[in-house]
């Protein structure tokens, strides 16, 4: 099973810069979200997961293999990473070429890089245009070519930068079934997101990172307990444990259902 292996990593961009200071992290099988305000180095660290970036100090290990000692292509077969801005990653002038292009850079034949195209593009729901130049279709759109882009290659490890930005409902429901998909493969999935609600309903384990540190790790039920410490992060409890709070409730909701099932057995109890 897919594996990453943080030990005292520190990063800055220059020389005496602290982006990073001492990450210690563990990852293997579940599904985890990296949360925390702007800049507090969310981006930062899964570039330096997926080679683009190396640390200053410490050592990153993907499935054993410390990022320090191999380039970010030759990294490319294990570690797939879908940028925050489809536009930094969408460079060919069609949507095929586009999507065939990862798991062809990475040794698939023409025919294989077909197929997982063909499968990546009917899991974003992008059948039909393949043939369509990407700067022609809505940033939605653009955002799906990215995601399929990285589904095409079939990487064990899976990361995602703010997937759920300017997404409806759903855009939102589609990019929640595609992790729910890579997590029933065995993949390790990982993302940075803003969405609390959309952390608390799909993501196992929640990273909480504040000015280059981690300030909570746990399972997401157990992190968003935490009110005052989330405050400090400047990040809200997802808006279900919110109105159940309002509703004079103690416990952490993570979903709609959760808190009609509390909301009955109250009614229940009357
Ligand atoms: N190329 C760069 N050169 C110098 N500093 C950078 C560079 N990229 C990011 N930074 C700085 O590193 C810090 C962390 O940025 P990063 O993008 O990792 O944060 P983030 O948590 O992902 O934020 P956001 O949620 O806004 O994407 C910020 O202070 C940012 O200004």
């Amino acid at each position: 099973m897919a594996e990453i292996n943080v030990r005292g990593l520190h990063f800055g961009y220059h020389q005496n810069q602290k982006i990073l200071k001492q990450i210690d992290l563990h990852f293997k099988g579940k599904s985890t979200a990296i949360i925390g305000q702007n800049g507090a180095g969310k981006t930062t660290l899964v570039k330096l997961f997926k080679g683009l970036l190396k640390p200053v100090k410490g050592d990153i290990l993907i499935n054993s293999i410390n990022t320090k000692e191999i380039t970010a292509a030759k990294l490319a077969n294990q570690i797939g990473l879908v940028f925050q801005n489809p536009n930094d990653q969408i460079f060919k002038s069609n949507v095929m070429d586009e999507v065939k292009y990862g798991p062809l850079m990475i040794g698939f034949t023409e025919k294989e890089a077909n197929i997982q195209a063909d499968l990546a593009l009917e899991a974003v729901g992008l059948k039909g245009l393949e043939q369509v130049n990407p700067y022609d279709l809505n940033l939605y759109e653009r955002k799906m070519i990215s995601i399929a882009s990285i589904l095409a290659m079939d990487t064990p490890i899976v990361i995602f930068d703010e997937p759920t930005m300017g997404q409806d409902y759903q855009g939102k429901e589609r990019i929640k079934a595609i992790i729910n998909h890579l997590r029933a493969q065995g993949k390790l999935v990982l993302s940075i997101l803003h969405d609390m609600d959309f952390v608390a309903e799909v993501f196992e384990r929640t990273i909480v990172m504040k000015e280059g540190q981690i300030l909570l790790d746990g399972e997401t039920r157990e992190v968003f307990a935490e009110a005052e410490l989330l405050k400090e992060a400047y990040l809200e409890q997802p808006h279900v444990t919110q109105i159940g709070r309002g509703l004079g409730a103690e416990q952490v909701f993570l979903n709609e259902r959760e808190l009609i099932d509390w909301l009955k057995n109250k009614r229940a109890m009357l």
